[in-house]
């Protein structure tokens, strides 16, 4: 069965609709695409750390992750948001197990090239597709948060696009990321396509800002990896899901490579 890694944003995550989960639990029984879902949820980890007066900053959509902050990530992001996905599932008449990128070395990571300014924030260097595979062959959706480990047991915050997009290049399987906004805004509309060479220049031009960066990043690593298809869509537009795994782009933006002509001489 094919499979389709499905990310959703800690921007939309509880303001889905029953009918985007309805579609989801229907790419399985109805398309035969199997979802493996990533998810996000960086504005309820913001909340609780100012409810604890802790301080959280970003860089280009990074937190910078102390070890409090790490445990908020973690408290938020392998339970709440984790078992809220699970039960939206079961609701919508599909089966789903929760797990972080602890669990059974799902996701290990190495700590990120600028660490000393990031702290605990990791790079995924390996994906246990055996266990996710193991778990999809029993008929459930694995739901996943992006909390990863290394060899000796440290835990690091990984940011959900880009743990999404080391998952689809283990599977080479296209990746949908789901957010709160209809796609990439360039000067004042939504880009229904864009290359890497276009991503680069817009995030130089500050045109792509915040949390949209690690979105077109993850978008360019897969392509640059052999996925074949990567988008993004509002997750609370009817149909924007089933659309994407069918492959007819009516909603959100969509990623290609640009071939670098060669000059000739
Ligand atoms: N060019 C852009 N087009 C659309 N959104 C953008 C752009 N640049 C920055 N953003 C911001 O990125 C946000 C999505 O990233 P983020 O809040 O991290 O979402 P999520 O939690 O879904 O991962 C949008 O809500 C918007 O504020
Ligand atoms: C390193 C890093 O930035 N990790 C993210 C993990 C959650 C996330 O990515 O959530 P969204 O999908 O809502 O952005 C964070 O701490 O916010």
């Amino acid at each position: 069965m094919k499979s389709l890694v499905i990310k959703c944003g800690g921007s939309t995550v509880e303001k889905l609709p029953p009918s985007f989960f309805t579609e989801l639990v229907e790419l399985k029984t109805k398309h035969y695409i199997q979802p493996i879902v990533v998810h996000g949820g960086g504005p309820s980890i913001s909340n609780i750390l100012s409810t604890l007066n802790v301080e959280t900053t970003f860089v280009n959509g990074l937190r910078k992750t102390t070890e409090p902050v790490l445990e908020v990530v973690e408290m938020v992001l392998s339970g709440s948001m984790n078992k809220h996905l699970v039960r939206q599932i079961m609701k919508a008449g599909g089966n789903a197990v929760g797990l972080s990128g602890v669990d059974g070395k799902l996701l290990v990571a190495k700590p990120i090239s600028n660490a000393e300014e990031l702290g605990f924030v990791g790079e995924i260097v390996e994906v246990n597709a055996e266990l996710l595979t193991a778990i999809m062959q029993k008929g459930i959706i694995p739901i996943i948060s992006p909390v990863a480990v290394d060899t000796n047991g440290q835990h690091y915050n990984v940011n959900a696009d880009l743990a999404a997009a080391a998952i689809s290049i283990a599977f080479r399987s296209p990746l949908c990321m789901i957010t709160d906004v209809d796609g990439v805004q360039v000067g004042g509309s939504i880009a229904s396509s864009l290359s890497d060479l276009e991503v680069y220049r817009l995030i130089e031009e500050n045109q792509i800002t915040g949390g949209m960066i690690p979105k077109v990043e993850a978008a360019v690593q897969c392509l640059t990896q052999g996925v074949s298809m990567v988008g993004i869509i509002n997750g609370t537009e009817y149909d924007a899901l089933t659309s994407f795994a069918i492959n007819d782009h009516r909603f959100g933006t969509s990623f290609y490579l640009e071939e670098v002509m060669e000059e000739s001489v």
